[in-house]
Order: structure tokens, then sequence, then C-alpha cells
């Protein structure tokens, strides 16, 4: 044992550091299936730009910054000239700077000139703040207009700031609704900056797109054309993702002359354990146990480390272990030295945390991705990842922070027992082979597209030489909808809001009503549920964890969105039950592959929660069941779905009694790697598989968006079939599992309780349909050429999804407008229990609850 005061070794380099942590395991036992370096990259530096103010250029000198970097003049030089700009360089590449010295110049050079910066998580845009306050001139008078800016402060942020740091959430519910008193700003915007731009992504970036359309609109009427610069470090095809979130052509720069430490890169994988869980599978040590081990190894190395995991809970249990570990070891002087850090905490005990891990006070800090975005804490030495982030955009946000000036650092990520991280884990080139992936907005969907253009009506009425903005043909079709369903009035001047008041329009949520979780009591309200996820967290009976307390659901009331709860730390967790029926509304597209055919379209889909079950903590024994009486949910969206016709099955091998499992688990998996290819999770995505669907005559495997009108995971998956059904092919035929576990097969979210479950049959089945695909000389677009790593393939794959969707939603909308405004949901009774004869469809419910995202305000 060491003792309390021991010295700390110094400076080890991330190979060494490695070393260190395998110090004791053989080649054959060790957790670690790959090691990969990151090269050392030299700094490519250019000048000045001739219009940078001298004063703006001592400042910067004054920080440090002598010279600018290539990409940052690049792309200062193309705002300057007034186009539209992505800077798509790495993390902590200087991309601030890109923006500030053109964005500073015209406020210098025009002293009524404004700026508007928009953030996706408060942390970066404090940060930003602080940033600009420290290089602008007095006049500027940078300051914050978001949710915690007091109302008194606002009247003078409008008035008086020319440099105002914001979020989407703001434009879109403060400033445009109230655009005439934003007049004198909005007519003076010079540069609209969004930073970390890829956050705007799935069903809330759509939204983000018509926000800035909206912006664009208002601004111009006010005879203002600002020049948007947009800013990310980890987005596929900037040009087409930025050109596609502001709705104009935007100039990518992505060539980074930012100088970069090299890093050693461990792929880590914990061992299967005694323990087993669902039917008996075999369980992986857990993640977290196994990133809080290495943390305190790291601590004990003198390793300044970051520990990122997906919850806030696990933020503080890891930080939790890692001090239990090194105070078992005798190392009391470096527990204190370990600590905590998400969403929640007070904004002046994170900034104490930021200060302290940057001074090296902390050595190691467990945090979920509220450390992610922006904020300036590079240098450290060491980054765990524990469990994939969901994107390889946000894997390389994260293992960003680690490198320094002199030596490489150490990035190891430690998968989760889930299909995507078991594959990642066994497929280095699907990490470092390969491009982010794609951001997935559709501005075209009708959920979205309806509700922003009722938004811009009530703003100012909408014109026909404005439609173009708005997607041109598929917003002429939803504006005609809106007048059928009385929400706009058609004038010959244009489109008005017929509507009581403003539109609501929640660009964050799905439109179901956040549902209250109360204290029953002292009527204390701990925080909200997602609408959405409610019936499955926090039914009556639910456990429900907040900030690492325990509670139990005393009563869910439905109608008034509350659940009352009590603090209870029983030694189970519930598992909620449902059902799921799933019709076909219309056909968008059809593949036929021999005796596989793939399709796209629209789908109505019906899930009811109608029973939860307790389970022992730690071994997912059941102990209970009890029935639960919720109304069914219905949602319309759009999916993806594979149908096998007979010859098929034959050539499978798979008998009727195997048929059913083998489509659940060939779905299952399906849905565990498609957040590989899109920017979603495997919680955005819900999927029904069925021995025979009445609606295709066919056994079926359905994959769909779990949001309603789809926000184009589906369609990705369709462009991109051949690599993903290849992906999920591998994953469940490669994991050393015998009959399917939670790192191929079993889904965490499965109403069916991961019954029945066939792997070997789904290895069958997905043969057949890759044959299929192969013979029919089926390509993912672009992306299966030999530039099949290329973004710019994934993009080209993308667009060409995107013709497809803006055609498909045309016809939805027509559809739509033919079965009246409110979208008709065909209700199909479930079908009976499991026979042979007649399987049931089992399904992967997104209703169910998803990991945390700490990132968003
Ligand atoms: N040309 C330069 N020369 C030296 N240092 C620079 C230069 N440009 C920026 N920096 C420094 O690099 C650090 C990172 O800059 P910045 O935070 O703007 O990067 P970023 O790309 O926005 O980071 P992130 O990926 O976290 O958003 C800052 O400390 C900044 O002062």
């Amino acid at each position: 044992m060491t003792s309390a005061a021991a010295p700390l070794p110094r400076d080890l380099p991330g190979d060494e550091l490695l070393a260190a942590l395998l110090a004791g395991t053989t080649d054959d036992d060790s957790p670690v299936t790959h090691v990969h370096r990151l090269p050392v990259r030299a700094a490519a530096h250019d000048g000045w730009p001739t219009w940078t103010p001298p004063d703006l250029r001592a400042r910067l000198t004054a920080r440090g910054v002598r010279e600018p970097w290539a990409h940052q003049v690049a792309a200062a030089e193309l705002a300057h000239a007034g186009q539209h700009v992505v800077v798509a360089t790495g993390t902590a590449s200087g991309k601030s700077l890109a923006y500030q010295l053109p964005a500073l110049a015209a406020l210098a050079a025009d002293p009524r000139a404004c700026v508007l910066y928009l953030a996706p998580t408060k942390a970066l845009a404090r940060d930003q703040l602080a940033a600009v306050a420290g290089l602008a001139p007095p006049g500027v008078r940078p300051a914050a207009y978001d949710g915690d800016t007091p109302q008194e402060e606002r009247d003078w942020v409008r008035r008086h700031a020319r440099w105002i740091v914001t979020n989407p959430d703001m434009v879109h519910r403060g400033i445009l609704p109230a655009h005439q008193r934003w007049s004198s700003t909005l007519r003076r915007v010079a540069y609209v900056v969004v930073d970390e731009c890829h956050a705007y992504r799935g069903v809330f970036g759509s939204h983000v797109g018509h926000v800035l359309r909206r912006l664009q609109r208002i601004c111009r009427r006010y005879g203002a054309d600002p020049v948007f610069v947009l800013a990310s470090a980890t987005v596929a095809d900037p040009a087409l993702a930025a050109s596609r979130l502001v709705g104009a052509p935007v100039t990518a720069v992505t060539e980074d002359g930012s100088p970069r430490p090299g890093a050693t890169f461990a792929l880590w994988e914990p061992p299967l354990t005694e323990r087993t869980g669902e039917h008996g599978a075999p369980l992986r040590r857990s993640a977290a146990a196994d990133a809080a081990g290495l943390l305190a190894d790291l601590v004990q190395q003198g390793a300044r480390t970051l520990a990122f995991v997906r919850s806030r809970r696990s933020a503080e249990s890891v930080a939790d272990q890692a001090r239990r570990i090194l105070v078992d070891r005798g190392r009391g002087d470096l527990a204190r030295r370990v600590d905590s850090y998400r969403g929640g905490y007070l904004p002046e005990e994170r900034r104490e945390l930021e200060r302290s891990l940057s001074a090296g006070e902390l050595l190691g800090v467990a945090t979920t991705n509220a450390l992610e975005l922006g904020i300036d804490i590079a240098g450290l030495d060491a980054v765990l990842l524990a469990g994939y982030p969901g994107t390889l955009a946000s894997l390389w946000q994260q293992a960003g922070r680690a490198g320094r000036a002199q030596r490489e650092s150490l990035v190891v990520f430690v998968a989760r027992d889930d299909p995507l991280d078991h594959y990642l884990a066994h497929h280095p080139q699907a990490v470092f082979g390969r491009a982010v992936e794609a951001t997935v907005t559709d501005p075209g969907n009708p959920y979205v597209l309806g509700p922003q253009l009722c938004c811009a009506a009530a703003e100012l009425p909408l014109t026909d030489d404005e439609l173009e903005l708005f997607g041109g043909p598929v917003a002429r079709a939803a504006l005609d909808e809106l007048v059928a369903a009385g929400q706009l009035r058609r004038r010959p001047t244009g489109w008005y809001w017929a509507g009581r008041g403003r539109p609501d329009v929640d660009i964050r949520g799905s439109g179901a009503e956040p549902v209250s979780i109360v204290e029953g009591s002292t009527g204390r309200l701990l925080g909200t549920v997602d609408g959405d996820a409610a019936h499955s967290a926090v039914h009556t009976g639910a456990l429900y964890v907040h900030r690492g307390e325990t509670y139990v659901v005393d009563e869910l009331d439905v109608e008034d969105a509350c659940a009352a709860v009590h603090p209870e730390s029983p030694e189970w967790t519930t598992v909620a039950r449902d059902v799921t029926d799933l019709s076909i509304v219309d056909v968008a597209t059809t593949r036929r592959l021999g005796t596989v055919t793939a399709h796209t379209g629209t789908v109505d889909v019906t899930n009811q929660v109608v029973a939860y079950q307790r389970r022992r903590l730690g071994t997912g024994e059941v102990l209970a069941e009890f029935p639960l009486d919720l109304p069914a949910r219905q949602l319309r969206t759009r999916a993806v779905w594979l149908t096998l016709d007979e010859r098929a099955i034959q050539r499978a091998e798979v008998d009727d009694r195997e048929l059913p499992g083998a489509l659940h688990a060939a779905e299952h998996a399906a849905i565990g790697i498609l957040p590989l290819l899109a920017t979603c999770d495997r919680w955005d995505l819900g999927g029904v598989s069925t021995a025979l669907h009445p609606d295709t005559g066919a056994a079926t495997i359905v994959v769909y968006d779990g949001h309603p009108g789809g926000a184009g995971f589906a369609e990705r998956g369709h462009a991109v079939l051949r690599r993903w059904l290849t992906a999920t092919r591998a994953t469940v035929a490669t994991c050393e599992c015998e009959s399917g576990c939670p790192s191929c097969v079993q889904s965490p979210k499965c109403g069916n309780g991961n019954d029945p479950l066939d792997k070997a049959g789904a290895v069958r089945v997905l043969d057949v349909v890759l044959d299929e695909l192969a013979a029919a000389g089926d390509v993912d677009g672009p992306a299966d050429t030999p530039e099949d790593d290329d973004p710019r393939g994934l993009g080209g794959a993308f667009a060409q999804a995107r013709a497809g969707t803006s055609a498909a939603h045309s016809r939805a909308l027509r559809r739509r407008a033919q079965l009246g405004a409110a979208p008709a949901v065909r209700a199909v009774r479930r079908r009976p229990q499991p026979d042979a004869a007649d399987p049931p469809a089992a399904e992967d419910d997104p209703f169910a609850e998803p990991p945390e995202d700490d990132l968003v305000f």
C-alpha cells in the first residue's frame, strides 16, 4: 500500500499511462481490444487580415494569440466578404477566433452594428460571453439573453448590448414573436454566430433550421442581411449540414491549421462476468465500474483525467467509487482531488470545478457531457469515455479534451454492454477510419414545418416569394393544409395566422406535455420527465431516480401531468412492459431485392404501457409483475421496413417456431447499430417485427423514428441499408455469448422483455438480406464506393435520401389533407399471445426512458 504522502509520478506519456493501467494483465485477459496512435500535427499560420482593428489584434496578442492559424484567417476572410461560412476544424482549434475576428471588426467599423451569438448550452454561452467581454471594446457591451436573464435586465440587453449571447429557444420564444420591440437590434444584425452547430440535429435541429430561417426573414424585412458563421469540431459534410440548417449556401473551412499533440487511444471492453441477466444472459462488468477503477489508477499516476459518463447519477457514482478505491489504497489525499461535474450544479460550483481542474488542484473528474462542448478546458493528460456517447461527433469532442503541448495524452473508450459499444470495441475502423455521422435534420417534416409556418405567419404574414426559404413546394402544400384546417388565412397579401394568441410550439419536445415529479409529503417539485417517456418512467409503482436519490411513484395522474412520489431505496428496480401495434399508412419507396423488399413510408404506431415488473437490483431477477391501466398513445412517423417472402425464410433455414425470435433479434441489433450511421440514439428509434404483418402479408422488420413525423433517421437507414445491416450482422455474429446478450440482440427497452430472441436465426436472416442486396448490385449511394469513409460520400447518400423524403412528405401531406387535418391514427388491435401459427409483433419501444443528455438548457 502506498503511503498517504507518496509523490506522484509525473508527466507520463499516453502509452506509458496505458501500460501502467494494464500492469499485471496478460495479453489473453487484457480488456484492451485495440490501440490507435493519433499523430502530432504542426501549426500552419497565416498573417492577420488587413482589416483587423489594431486594438483587437493587440488584445489578442496579449492573450497569447500572436499569429492566427490558417483556417482562422480563411474563415474570417470569407465571412468578412459576406459569405456564410462554417468552420469545421478540430476541438480547441481556435474556432472562436474565426468568428470573433470578422464580427468584432464589423462592430468596430460600424458603431451601430450588432451580433447575435447562439449556443446550445448555458455553459458554453457563459464561457463565450466571458471571452468576448475580454476582447471587445467598451461600447460593445456583450450580454446574455437567455432563460437566466432577469426580467429587469432584458430591456437593457435589448437596448444596449451589441453582442447578444442567446440560444435558439430564446430567438424562437423571446425575440422573433416580439420583433417589433427588437426591431432596432434586428435591423442592425451584421453576424449570426451558430456555435457547435452539430448539436442541432433530429427534430430539434429541424426546428432550429426553421427558427434560423424565420430570423433571416425578419432581419430582411427590417433591412438587414446578416452573415451566418457556424462552428463545429465534429460535423460530417459541414457545407451540406450547415446549408441545410440555415437554408442558404454555406462555404466550409475544414483544413485545420492548429497544432495537435499526439495521443494514444485505446478501445477497452470489460470482460463477461459470472452474473446473469434477463433469460440467463451473461453480463459484462459495467463500463462505469471499469471507468471508476481506471480513474483511480490514473489519478494515482498523477494524470489529470476527465471520465465522461452517460448520466448525472453515474457522474456521482463513478467519482464516488474512484474515491473509495483511493481511500482503500491509503490515498485519502488523492481521493480529495476527485470530484464530479454535471448539469444541475449551481453555476458558481461549476465555475469552481472548472477552475480547480484547469489549475491541477483536482486530478480526476467524472462528468456528464455537460463538459463536452466549448468550455476551454484542454491540456488534460487523459480522458475516459464510459460508454459510447451516442455519436462519433461527441466521441471526438470528448476525446479532444485530452492533449498537452509537449507530451502525448491517453484516451480510453470503455465499452458498455450494448451492441453498438461492442461493435466499436471490435471494429476500430468504425472509430478511427470513419468520418463523423451525418447530422440528420429534416426541415420538411410536416410536424415541424406546419407549426413553424404558423409561427412565421404570426410574426409577419408570409408572402409567396418567401416560400422558397421554407422549402418551396413542400411549404406551399403545408400552407394549403393549414388554411384548410383554419389555422392560417390566405389573403392577397399573404398567409395570416388565424389562431388566437401566439402559436404554442415547443422546439425541443414532441409536443407531449412534460410530467411534473412532486414529492407527495412536501409538495416539492423535484423535476420533470419528458411527456413521451412518462408512462414508462413514472407510472404508478415505478422506481424513479432523481439526482442520485431514489423515489417510488405513488400515483401518476395522466390528466394533470403529475407524478406524486416518496423517497425510498428498495432492493429492486422497475421495468415497464408495453404493447405496440403498427400500421402502414403509405409507402414512399420500394426496392425489390429478389426475395426481400425494402420500403420506406409513413406508419402509425400505437403504444400502451400495460404492466411493470419489479426486478432485483444487481441480478435482474423478476420479483413480481403488476398490471397498469394507462391510455394508449399514438404516433404517426416515418419508418424503414424489410419484408421477407417464403423463399427468403426457407433459405435462412428458420422454421415457424424460430422465425419470430430471429426477426426480433435482428430488429434489436439493427436498432442498436443505426446510430453508427445517423446522428441519433437508439432511444430515438423504435421497432416492430412480426412473422406475418397484416399490412404487408409477409415476415416484416420495421424500424421507425420515435418522433412525430420522423426525424430523418429511418430514411437514413434506408439510404445506407447495406452498410447498416453488414455492421448489424457483424455485431451479432461476433458476440461471444451463446444465445444473445445485451452486447448483441437484447435491448434495454424491449416492451416484450426480450422474448423471443433467436441470435443464430438473426444472423441467417441477415445473411439472406445481405445476399439479396449484393445480388441486386445494391450500393448505398456513393457510400459503398471506394471512398466509403469519405464524409462527402455520406452527404451524397443523404442528399439522395432527402430528395426522396421531400417527395414522400408531399405525398404524406396530401394523404393527410385527404384524411383531414388531424392525423387520423388507425388503432390496430393487439394480436393474441405467442403462438407459432400466429406470432405476436415484438417491439422496441422509443417511449421508454432514455439516457440523460446533459447538454441542453
Ligand atoms: N492562433 C492562435 N494561436 C495560439 N493560441 C490560440 C490561437 N487561436 C486560439 N488559440 C487558443 O486556443 C484555445 C482554444 O480556442 P477556442 O476555445 O476558440 O477553440 P475552439 O475550437 O472554439 O474549441 P472547442 O472545440 O472546445 O469549441 C484558446 O485558449 C485560445 O486562446
